[in-house]
């Protein structure tokens, strides 16, 4: 994931999670048929540039609205709801990934940072610029459209005439419903209100028809819910038809519902996923580098009227649930005064308890949340090396870190940490190995995650994190530190993995956690974890290994 500057405080170190718009990723899972029609559409010789509006979902033909001849226009449209225009675009943007890009323009992300571009060029006209309120709204729908897609869909589906007429709808048409229905049923918006503007835009967007098919759909949608009689599925049968329900009703994938049930059983496999539909919490670390402190950061937040509250955790940290959009304005992340980081992944910080002097390597460090955040607790004393497989993610940190004034102790390395253990056999105080995973704790915050993972990741990403375990123990000293953590709440990535290490490596053994965090977080076997059902922060799990002197 490449990043600029202007992104580079955004990063929730546990999630790679960026607040801005930039959306760069491979497509969904659930959206095969939606790429596959697009690229037979390019096999079948239509135009590259030909607007990605007029594509069918199953068919991959020209809808009956697309006329060669039509122009695209850049007059200013007063008539449509501008956020709702960028909401439609972003999530075509989100759910069609690169081939969205590839079809906008042949050099892929040249636009990235001008949505106005992709508005036009996806719509064939501008709105006007976005509000605050319109950006909120933006952030809100579009967040709740991803998070709730499958639950959308299904109601979608059933009010449709077909299965046939719901799947072979073009992306954009369905962009527009989605849109719809999560303000009717979710945000309880004004449902006339939203009916006129959604027709619309489905109007001027697309054709007049299409317009007219939002409106039957979406009339139909307020009735029912006008008289509380939505076609929700009932929790009933077999596991598997159970699963199946609840994974509609809270809009999750079936595998992570099933196997959820079988290991946190059913009332708190609900809990999670409720949890994992709410709005994101966020907290914000003040720059002790940069001779910021939680007090200035507090003072500022209280002028900025941004609502706010101390972390009882850690004592750089501030909590946010409302006001992100101030804090970005007010350049508080531009300057490196702070950075987003949620307080879990700060705990796993605490579980190094870096020290002025000290030599660590941190074996997965990029984007750089938790080595920017140990760099600024040497006080300028001691070295981190940061190595990363990703080329693009270690230039955000290696620019983080100037801005955050902790460069002159951080040193980068592009590389594979098993080549690089391979041939290195430097030794450090600490390794922290923050390994790749499944992201399942940080669901919360990362909306489109839950429809990207599969099942099959998990057994992929335990042998990586098995032979990442074996790579980070050689370069621990002996009495030294390893800490292995993830942002997964998954217990085959987090003990079971531990587990296993020590089975191989009895050259190490478990250092309980609980001299480092507070003792709710700390695990019968000495682990830390945080939960989100009882600690309302992400997901996140860290062992810390002590290697045995010779
Ligand atoms: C969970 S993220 C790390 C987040 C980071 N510690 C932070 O706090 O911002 C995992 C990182 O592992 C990196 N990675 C994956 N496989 C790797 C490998 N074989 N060698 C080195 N880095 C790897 C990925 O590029 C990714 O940046």
């Amino acid at each position: 994931m490449e990043g600029t500057l202007s992104q580079l405080s955004f990063i929730s170190s546990n999630s790679s999670l960026f607040l801005n718009t930039q959306f760069e990723k491979p497509p969904l899972m659930a959206d095969t048929l939606v790429l596959r029609a697009i690229k037979s559409t390019e096999r079948n010789g239509a135009s590259k540039t030909k607007p990605l509006k007029y594509i069918r979902r199953r068919t991959g033909q020209a809808s009956e609205g697309f006329h060669e001849s039509r122009k695209r226009v850049s007059k200013v449209n007063l008539e449509v709801s501008p956020h709702r225009a960028v909401c439609a675009v972003r999530l075509m943007r989100i759910e069609l990934g690169g081939a969205f890009a590839d079809l906008l323009n042949e050099k892929g992300k040249g636009s990235g940072s001008n949505e106005m571009g992709y508005v036009e060029r996806t719509l064939g006209f501008r709105t006007r610029p976005l509000d605050d309120r319109d950006l909120r709204l933006v952030t809100d729908i579009v967040g709740g459209a991803i998070r709730w897609r499958r639950f959308l869909d299904h109601l979608i589906a059933s009010l449709c005439h077909s299965q046939k007429m719901f799947e072979g709808m073009e992306p954009l048409l369905l962009q527009i419903l989605r849109i719809g229905f999560y303000e009717i049923v979710k945000l309880d918006m004004p449902p006339y209100a939203v009916v006129d503007e959604n027709v619309r835009l489905a109007k001027v967007a697309l054709r007049p028809g299409a317009g007219n098919m939002v409106n039957g759909i979406l009339r139909k949608l307020v009735l029912l819910k006008e008289n509380n009689t939505l076609p929700l599925p009932v929790v009933e049968g077999d596991d598997r038809a159970k699963a199946r329900a609840l994974a509609t009703i809270y809009s999750h994938p079936v595998w992570m519902v099933r196997r959820w049930i079988k290991q946190l059983g059913q009332d708190v496999a609900e809990k999670l996923m409720t949890w994992n539909n709410s709005d994101p919490h966020f907290s914000i670390r003040a720059n002790i580098a940069k001779d910021f402190t939680r007090a200035d950061l507090v003072e500022l937040l209280t002028m900025l009227k941004v609502p706010h509250e101390l972390s009882p955790h850690l004592d750089n940290f501030v909590r946010i649930s409302t006001g992100m959009q101030i804090i970005i304005q007010a350049s508080l992340l531009k300057q490196g005064l702070c950075s987003v980081q949620d307080e879990s992944a700060g705990l796993v910080v605490s579980i190094v308890d870096p020290q002025p002097g000290e030599t660590i390597i941190d074996c997965c460090a990029a984007p750089g949340g938790k080595t920017l955040f140990m760099a600024s607790r040497l006080l300028s004393q001691g070295v981190i090396s940061a190595i990363d497989i990703n080329k693009g993610r270690l230039r955000i940190l290696k620019e983080s870190a100037i801005l955050h004034e902790v460069d002159g102790v951080i040193n980068t390395i592009h590389a594979d940490l098993r080549e690089f253990a391979r041939n290195n056999s430097v030794k450090y105080d600490k390794v922290l190995l923050d390994a790749p995973c499944s992201g399942l704790g940080v669901l919360s915050k990362r909306a489109d995650l839950r429809w990207n993972r599969k099942l099959e990741d998990i057994e992929l990403l335990k042998n990586l994190q098995d032979e990442l375990l074996d790579a980070a123990s050689m370069f621990v000293k002996p009495g030294g530190v390893l800490v292995y953590s993830t942002c997964s709440i998954d217990p085959e990535e987090n003990e079971e993995r531990v587990e296993a290490f020590l089975e191989r490596h009895s050259e190490f053994h478990i250092d309980p956690v609980d001299r480092y965090v507070p003792h709710n977080f700390v695990t019968m076997r000495g682990f830390y974890f945080s939960n989100p059902v009882v600690h309302s922060l992400d997901g996140s799990f860290a062992a810390r290994l002590v290697a045995i002197r010779i």
